[in-house]
């Protein structure tokens, strides 16, 4: 279960996760940075495949647009619940706002009790980092449980070093789906690579449309194939960049 062969560009959709895929991990949300060649890898697949890349993130779809500028492409954000599409129009369901904020409200007090504690606030959720104090994941886990529990529509998930209260109906896997409905990834073999538990559902959706899935890292998984690390997956992508500028197709 190693790298897949570079696919072909004209007829793959390429699904990319951002955190632990395209970027490492590190010690605050904040603190990741795109380097050059992975801007440059991802700018000279995009153009090879027609625009058919998107970001598939637990992410904010600004947050990610930051990162990547001054490169844009069409972003799934948190999960799946907020969608930019090829041409620019973004959706996001209507949520219950004020049941957010009383999450939101829940956590805070949790965190201006225990230092090191990070509170990120998404369009549509709200995730409770705890890679600073490792020692209180299940504190962090169980009041996650207790303020979601009854408050319908969001449900509890799990990530690297955090736990998160996000919409119970978004999913990565609907997104990639709903990007290959539309140009100009339709007809085409969709790709997806990602190292989190929530792109398991990514996984699943492109394993059924008989796709390309790829696992960064380590962990049980339903992906065909496997980057053992973020760097080995990024050196993929920049030979398979090379490859593409090489043939000139
Ligand atoms: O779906 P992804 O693009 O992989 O996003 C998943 C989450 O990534 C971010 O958190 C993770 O990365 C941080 C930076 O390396 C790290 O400090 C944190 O411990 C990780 O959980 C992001 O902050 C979350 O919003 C995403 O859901």
């Amino acid at each position: 279960m190693a790298l897949p062969p570079y696919p072909h560009a004209r007829r793959t959709a390429l699904f990319l996760d951002f955190d632990g895929t395209l970027v490492d991990i590190v010690a605050r949300p904040d603190a990741v940075a795109l380097t050059e060649a992975t801007r440059d890898a991802l700018a000279t697949v995009a153009r090879h495949v027609d625009g058919a890349l998107a970001i598939v993130t637990g992410r904010d779809i600004a947050t990610i647009d930051a990162f990547v500028a001054p490169l844009r492409f069409p972003i799934a954000g948190v999960h799946g619940f907020t969608r930019r599409d090829a041409v620019g129009r973004v959706q996001m369901p209507q949520l219950d706002g004020d049941l957010l904020d009383k999450l939101k409200d829940g956590l805070r007090l949790l965190c201006s009790e225990n230092e090191g504690l990070l509170l990120e606030e998404k369009a549509g959720s709200v995730a409770l980092h705890f890679r600073a104090r490792p020692e209180l994941e299940d504190v962090c886990i169980a009041t996650m449980e207790r303020i979601v529990d009854g408050a319908g529509g969001f449900r509890v998930s799990r990530g690297k070093m955090v736990v998160e209260a996000r919409p119970k109906d978004a999913n990565k896997g609907a997104a990639v789906t709903a990007f290959m409905r539309e140009a100009p990834f339709l007809g085409r073999v969709p790709l997806f690579a990602g190292d989190d538990v929530t792109d398991e559902d990514a996984f699943a959706a492109v394993n059924a449309a008989g796709g390309i899935s790829i696992k960064v890292g380590d962990g049980l998984t339903a992906a065909s194939y496997r980057a053992p690390t973020t760097a080995a997956f990024v050196a993929w992508l920049v030979d398979y960049a090379q490859h593409l500028e090489g043939e000139g197709s």
